[in-house]
C-alpha cells in the first residue's frame, strides 16, 4: 500500500538511511524499531512526505496520494503545548486543518471528535487547554487527533513516550484495532517487547535495514543484537 525503495537519506554529509527498502500493507499494524539515532523518524518523515528531495523513493498504491491518506502523529515533544487551544479544537483541527477554519465544521465533524475523544478517554478533558494536560493525556488528543482525519494510512512516532503502563495496553489495543478494521498502521518505537506483543510486521533499523517481517521471523538474538549493539547517537561525519 505504501512503501519507500532504495531510500538513502543524508543531512549534510551524515548518512541517516541507507538504501532502506520496506513495504507497508493495508490491515497490518508494522512497527519501525531501533535505537537513538537509528533513523526511525527520518524514515517516517520521509513516507509523510516531510522530506520532499527523497520523495521519489516513496510509493504509493494506485489511486492515492499521501495528503488524501495518511494521517500523522509527530513526536509529542515536538508539538507546541503552550498554544492556547482547548482538547476540543486541538481533536477538531484532525478534520477541518491546521492553519484557521479551512471550512466551519458542521454536525457530521462535531459527532466524529466526540466518538474520537470518547474512544481515547479524554472526552471529560474537552473544555480543557491543552497545555494543562498530563503526557498520556496528550497523547491520547493527538490519537483523537489523528483519527478523526479517518485516512488509509496512520504514521505515528512514538506514541508510547511518556504514557504508563495501564494507558500503553490501551492505546496499542485501540491502534491494533485501526489495523484490524483494514488500516495500514505504522508505529516508530523503542520498545521491542509491546511491538512484538502487538504488531504483525516488525522492521528493526539501524541505518539499515537489520530484519524485517513477522515477529517469528524478525526476533531472534541475532538480530537483536545487530540492531541494538551499536548507535548512531552523536555520529560524526569521520565515524560515519
Ligand atoms: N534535521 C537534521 N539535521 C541533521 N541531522 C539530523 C536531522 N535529523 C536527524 N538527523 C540525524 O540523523 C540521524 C537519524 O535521526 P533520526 O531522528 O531519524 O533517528 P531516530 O532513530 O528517530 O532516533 P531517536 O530514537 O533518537 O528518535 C541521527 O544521527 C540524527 O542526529
Amino acid at each position: 500500500m505504501l512503501g519507500v525503495e532504495h531510500l538513502t537519506v543524508k543531512y549534510g554529509s551524515q548518512v541517516a538511511l541507507e538504501d532502506a527498502t520496506v513495504r507497508f500493507e493495508a490491515g497490518t499494524f508494522s512497527a519501525i524499531i531501533g535505537p537513538n539515532g537509528a533513523g526511525k523518524s527520518t524514515l517516517l518523515r520521509t513516507l509523510v512526505g516531510l522530506l520532499p528531495d527523497y520523495g521519489d523513493a516513496v510509493h504509493f498504491d494506485a489511486g492515492h496520494t499521501a495528503q488524501d491518506c495518511i494521517s500523522y502523529v509527530p513526536q509529542q515533544q515536538t508539538l507546541d503545548w503552550g498554544f492556547p487551544v482547548t482538547v476540543w479544537d486541538t481533536a477538531m483541527m484532525g478534520r477541518t486543518g491546521r492553519l484557521g477554519w479551512l471550512r466551519w465544521p458542521g454536525r457530521a465533524d462535531r459527532e466524529r471528535v466526540a466518538a474520537a475523544l470518547k474512544e481515547t478517554g479524554v472526552y471529560d478533558l474537552r473544555h480543557r487547554h491543552i497545555g494543562a494536560l498530563s503526557g498520556g493525556q496528550r497523547q491520547r488528543v493527538l490519537l483523537a487527533r489523528m483519527l478523526v482525519r479517518d485516512g488509509h494510512l496512520l504514521l505515528l512516532d512514538e506514541p508510547l513516550t511518556g504514557v504508563d503502563a495501564t494507558t500503553q495496553e490501551q492505546l496499542m489495543a485501540l491502534l491494533r484495532a485501526q489495523a484490524d478494521k483494514g488500516r495500514a498502521v505504522v508505529m516508530v518505537t523503542h520498545d521491542l517487547e509491546q511491538a512484538r506483543r502487538w504488531c504483525d510486521h516488525l522492521i528493526l533499523i539501524n541505518r539499515r535495514v537489520v530484519a524485517d517481517g513477522t515477529p517469528a521471523e524478525v526476533y531472534t538474538p541475532q538480530n537483536i543484537e545487530a540492531t541494538f549493539s551499536t548507535s548512531h547517537l552523536g555520529h560524526t561525519h569521520a565515524e560515519a
